[in-house]
């Protein structure tokens, strides 16, 4: 399998008990890119991405990353996860929680002390540092996340919901970090999001809804094909389609 098809998910079913929350899901999506899932809550979309960071089996159906068939321990240092739920240490600072989740990987100390500092940076975070984190916001705790999802350099990148809860500027600055982590350093990148205007920023976008696609392409591609001028018509005419 080439490193291009840096994920690819395949024929993937998922159920919980009689209800089946995926139903027949492809993916291949290229390094270097931004794909989004968008779609109502209790869509899918969490389900799908534990399947492919690897949390939980597919009932049918097989997920690779960069080659490897998930679950895979092997490649967890590729893989940055920002789970919906924060799960974080709130009894330790910021800072403590970035050091104990950078020592979870082969990082030699200059390198964590740099990656530590970047990250923190980049989620605006440097001057709260060293408070504890039960001290922390909801916005705070958000971000603390993201940082802790970038600490080891991953090439794949998968965030669940990463700007909920965050300030509009914010969320413009870590859009902008995403878009230059994907131009300069070539990192594929998976969110999900509820927002239009995020999801107009990936390259590609998945519409799910009760556990299909009901629509994806590129944002350019979905407007043309149904013929409109924002992601919300698209959304309302494709879920319209499958009714
Ligand atoms: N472990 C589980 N056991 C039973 N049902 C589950 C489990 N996890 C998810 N579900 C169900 O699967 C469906 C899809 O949930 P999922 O969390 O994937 O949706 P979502 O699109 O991520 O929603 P949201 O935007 O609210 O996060 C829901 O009906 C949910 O109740």
């Amino acid at each position: 399998m080439n490193e291009t098809n840096t994920i690819q998910v395949q024929a993937v079913t998922k159920s919980f008990g009689k209800k089946v929350v995926l139903k027949d899901i492809n993916l291949d999506i290229k390094q270097g890119s931004i794909y989004g899932f968008i779609g109502p809550s209790g869509a899918g979309k969490t389900t799908l991405i534990k399947l492919i960071v690897g949390m939980d089996f597919p009932d049918e159906g097989s997920v690779h990353l960069l080659g490897e068939k998930m679950p895979n321990l092997n490649i967890l240092q590729k893989i940055g996860y920002m789970a919906q739920s924060d799960a974080l240490y709130e009894a330790l600072t910021g800072k403590e929680n970035l050091m104990f989740f950078a020592s979870l990987f082969k990082l030699d100390k200059t390198e964590k002390q740099k990656r530590i500092t970047y990250a923190a940076q980049l989620v605006k975070l440097t001057a709260d540092l060293n408070k504890r984190v039960s001290a922390y916001s909801g916005g705070m705790k958000r971000r603390l996340s993201l940082a802790i999802a970038l600490i080891q350099n991953p090439k794949i990148l998968i965030l669940d919901e990463p700007t909920v809860g965050i300030d509009p500027e914010l969320r413009l600055s870590i859009w902008n970090e995403l878009l230059r982590l994907k131009n300069e350093e070539g990192k594929t990148i998976i969110v999900t999001t509820h927002v239009m205007d995020e999801a107009v920023k990936c390259d590609y976008i998945a519409m799910v809804r009760d556990g299909s696609f009901i629509a994806s392409g590129t944002p350019r591609q979905l407007k043309e094909q149904y013929n409109v001028n924002s992601l919300d018509e698209v959304f309302l005419g494709a879920g319209r389609k499958v009714q």
